[in-house]
């Protein structure tokens, strides 16, 4: 395990200066031409990889604040508020159906996008932080709908069929602070993650670092998130940290990080470089065609969710999930 830097402004592996180096070892993610083949082989084999030339978003590379608030209209916006600067997912819906002592680490407040922009420009040390995150819909003004029209879906449905993805559910504007942090979680879908303003570091783990990251149970509003802080690893609590390995890449305007289904990752705007913006892509996974055995990490992944949505069905409570696992494992399968 690599030792813990100081903050001194070490370059990380991601080769800026004042980039914390976390306390596990990272490779960098391949960044390659979206036309290159082998970029193709590393999504159909379900791997990261950053793409260029795709020009995916290039009638977005001009989405700056003054842009998007001249564009966007006078509705309002999901924007996410943090008394730091991570912005960990919760579900809503989840917070409300289990009688559990959960404080929300962030509180959303939907404001429109000239309110956003103050709060952003007016931001000093110990303000609270802002993080847009909307999906994009027709609300949106005409430019940003006519920009949006002339992305390159032919490229996009190409890769959709090529790797038999499911169909797109949605695009999320994302307009962040410098020092914004998402904390390393996985979703159930494939995204292609394409960067528009400023430059975003990228931390990825595989499915199979699923023991490493110690998800919270699927019952809990931060179902999907790991229990790990990476600014204090806890190694007592959880024991499997000294076996992270990770993948990494910054990412900036014109690039897009394919980011496989069930795939763990950490992603953060560099600190000095200004605000970012970025949109991503969406998409249902495919059916499965023919199951070869072993099975996949992911697809055990998605057993043992189906395990935990069962036994809670069953039991009804939470705190009975744990004992009867272990009652189930301990000294019969272990
Ligand atoms: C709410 C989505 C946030 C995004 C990460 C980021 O840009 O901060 C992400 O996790 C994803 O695109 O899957
Ligand atoms: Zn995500």
């Amino acid at each position: 395990m690599s030792t813990q830097s100081t903050m001194n402004g070490d370059t990380a592996e991601s080769g800026y200066p004042h980039v914390p180096k976390y306390f596990f070892p990272t490779q960098q993610i391949p960044k390659l031409s979206c036309n290159d083949p082998l970029a193709d082989e590393l999504i159909s084999q379900e791997k990261p990889v950053v793409l260029t030339d795709t020009k995916l978003c290039e009638s977005a590379l001009k989405w700056d604040l003054d842009y998007l608030a001249n564009n966007m209209g006078n509705e309002r916006y999901m924007v996410f508020v943090s008394q730091n600067n991570r912005f960990k997912y919760y579900d809503e819906a989840k917070m409300k159906q289990y009688r559990i002592n959960f404080n929300p680490p962030t509180r959303r407040v939907d404001m429109t996008f000239t309110e956003f922009v103050k709060k952003l420009r007016e931001w000093k040390p110990g303000d609270e932080r802002v993080y847009l995150q909307q999906g994009l819909n027709n609300t949106f003004g005409r430019g940003i709908v006519l920009d949006f029209l002339q992305f390159n879906w032919q490229w996009l449905n190409v890769q959709q069929k090529k790797h038999n993805w499911g169909p797109l559910t949605s695009n999320l504007l994302l307009v962040g602070m410098e020092s914004n942090i998402t904390p390393v979680h996985y979703d159930e879908q494939q995204n292609f993650f394409c960067q528009l303003i400023g430059k975003k570091r990228c931390i990825l783990f595989a499915p199979e670092h699923y023991e490493r990251l110690y998800p919270h149970p699927v019952y809990h509003p931060h179902d999907r998130q790991s229990q790990v802080d990476f600014d204090m690893p806890d190694l007592e609590k959880f024991p499997g940290l000294d076996q992270l390995q990770g993948w990494e890449t910054v990412i900036g305007p014109g690039e897009v990080l394919y980011i496989p289904m069930y795939w763990w990752h950490h992603i953060e705007s560099l600190p000095n470089l200004g605000h970012t913006v970025s949109v991503n892509f969406w998409y249902k996974g495919g059916p499965t065609e023919s199951v070869e055995y072993p099975l996949k990490p992911r697809q055990k992944l998605a057993i043992m969710r189906n395990v935990e949505k069962m036994l809670l069905e069953a039991l009804k409570d939470p705190g009975e999930v744990g004992p009867l696992l272990r009652s189930l494992v301990l000294g019969r399968y272990s």
